[in-house]
């Protein structure tokens, strides 16, 4: 049985969640950040992210002394036969991923270790990555003349915000890529509840671990970027893009996930990702027209949805066409169950409606706080509400951008009393036509049919 201990370096989404459930599996973890007010919160059971079920995990794997964070790379490296890189590899501004904090955690690899390590990869970073951390782990070797054996694997993370825990616990597949047995055996031992568990567990070369993170991602975003391509044309010729969408996921070929039209995709994943694997194509020779597609789709989607508000309310009149009206937003972050605002629509949205002259008003259960940071520039136009319905209080129309539960079953009457003009674009499709219409309030989703001509005129 495996037994030294586990360093984790980083303390993100990723490098926390791993840490916490890797030490629920039983094993002995350190995690490590750079961030120090970061790494004293999370020694207190502090949780710096919104996350379900995190933090009873962390206060119970703190209690039992199975995990401890520190700054102090040297000693956690020292101490540890298994070191995973979890840091963040943002975009740069060509498209292409920057891997400056996972070299430099690999050379620090290079510096502290004295004896055989395995070196894991769990951030997302570019084919071939692997191949150039195990040279700078050799370089820093060579500078010390000493020649310790290591071992390099990619084990890509597949894991989802707001689910991040029940994803990592109950994972689709894991990936271990290494040419080494003695570091898959250790992967295995490290992962042991899920193989007794009958995880499917993938053991393959390190490149092909690397581009299996980064197909997944592709294709999870090209399929999202289809369905909202069928959305456009739905709406054209009186089709409902949830039932077209309902009835492809039937074939099991195809499956219904990831198949919601919507206002396109945000998130730190796939935007980043889907520009990174075309860069590093690119560099390759090869063009990878379909994901590229996908880009270009996505983003005019964001464009589209700001266009149906401004077209269905707007006066006509360009740079004013919302002038002296009042918006209400439910909704801000990327999806549900996050907090996180990267890449959300809501940063393309909102400026585009403030632009025509527009005020905002808006609520987001979690959030708000990262959506005034992001929408600084616009902090005069924007009012964040204390509920749904407070959004809702003399606007001029209500636009359900994020899908949370407490959107999902909104009280239409209270929503007719307090609104100016009862106008609600669903850019979620939570609800339909039928069940809204009827209260006398004017519905628009995404890729739904057509209304009857006699319903179509403006109130
Ligand atoms: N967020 C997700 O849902 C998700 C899912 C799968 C994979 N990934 C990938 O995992 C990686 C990490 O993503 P994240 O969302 O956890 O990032 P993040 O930005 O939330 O966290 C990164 C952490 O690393 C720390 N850090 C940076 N440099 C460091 C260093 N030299 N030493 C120690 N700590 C350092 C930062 O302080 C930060 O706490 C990325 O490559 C990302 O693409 C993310
Ligand atoms: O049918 C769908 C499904 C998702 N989305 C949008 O797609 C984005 C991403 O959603 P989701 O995949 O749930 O969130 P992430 O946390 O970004 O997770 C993705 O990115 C991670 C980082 O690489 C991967 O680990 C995950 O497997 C992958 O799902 C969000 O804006 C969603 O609103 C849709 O519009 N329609």
């Amino acid at each position: 049985m495996y037994k030294n201990k586990i360093s984790i370096v980083g303390t993100g989404y990723v490098g926390l969640v791993s840490g916490v459930c890797l030490a629920d599996f039983g094993n002995s973890i350190i995690n490590v950040d750079i961030d120090e007010e970061k790494v004293a919160k999370l020694n207190q059971g502090e949780v710096p992210i919104y996350e379900q079920g995190l933090k009873e995990l962390l206060e119970r794997n703190l209690k039992d002394e199975r995990i401890s964070f520190t700054t102090d790379s040297q000693e956690a490296m020292e101490e540890s036969e298994v070191i995973f890189i979890a840091v963040g590899t943002p975009p740069n501004d060509d498209g292409t991923a920057d891997i400056s904090s996972v070299l430099k955690v690999a050379r620090q690899v290079g510096k502290y270790m004295d004896g055989y390590r395995v070196v894991v990869n769990k951030s997302t970073v570019p084919i071939g990555t692997g191949r150039k951390v195990a040279e700078v782990i050799e370089e820093e070797l060579e500078k010390r003349g000493e020649n310790y054996n290591f071992d390099v694997v990619s084990n890509p993370e597949f894991l989802r915000e707001g689910r991040a825990v029940n994803d990592f616990t109950d994972p689709d597949r894991v990936v271990i890529g290494t040419e080494s047995e003695e570091a898959q055996e250790i992967m295995t031992e490290i992962y042991r509840p899920l193989f007794l568990d009958d995880v499917p567990f993938v053991f393959t070369n390190l490149e092909t671990a690397e581009t299996i993170k980064y197909a997944s991602n592709a294709f999870l975003a090209s399929k999202i970027s289809f369905i909202n391509e069928m959305s456009r044309l739905c709406e054209q010729v009186n089709a409902d893009v949830n039932e077209v969408a309902q009835a492809m996921g039937l074939d099991s070929r195809i499956s219904h996930r990831f198949l919601r039209a919507g206002p396109g995709y945000g998130g730190s994943c796939f935007p980043k990702d889907t520009r990174a694997i075309v860069s590093m194509a690119e560099e390759a020779g090869i063009d990878l027209e379909l994901i590229k597609t996908g880009i270009q789709v996505n983003r005019e989607q964001k464009e589209y949805m700001a266009d149906k508000i401004i077209n269905e309310l707007g006066s006509g009149e360009e740079g004013s066409q919302l002038a002296g009206m009042t918006i209400g937003v439910l909704g801000l972050s990327f999806k549900p169950e996050t907090d996180d605002m990267r890449e959300s629509p809501a940063l393309t949205i909102l400026p585009r409606l403030i632009k025509e002259g527009a005020a905002i008003q808006a609520f987001d259960p979690e959030a708000m706080k990262n959506a005034a940071e992001c929408l600084d520039e616009y902090e005069r136009d924007i009012v964040y509400c204390a509920n749904e319905y407070d959004v809702m209080k003399n606007v001029d129309a209500v636009v359900l951008l994020t899908e949370w539960n407490q959107f999902r079953r909104l009280d239409f009457e209270r929503l007719k009393r307090v609104v100016n003009q009862p106008v609600f674009f669903d850019l979620r499709n939570v609800y339909n036509e039928k069940e809204v219409a009827p209260r006398g309030i004017r519905y628009i989703g995404v890729g739904r049919a057509a209304r009857p001509a006699e319903k179509s005129e403006k109130i």
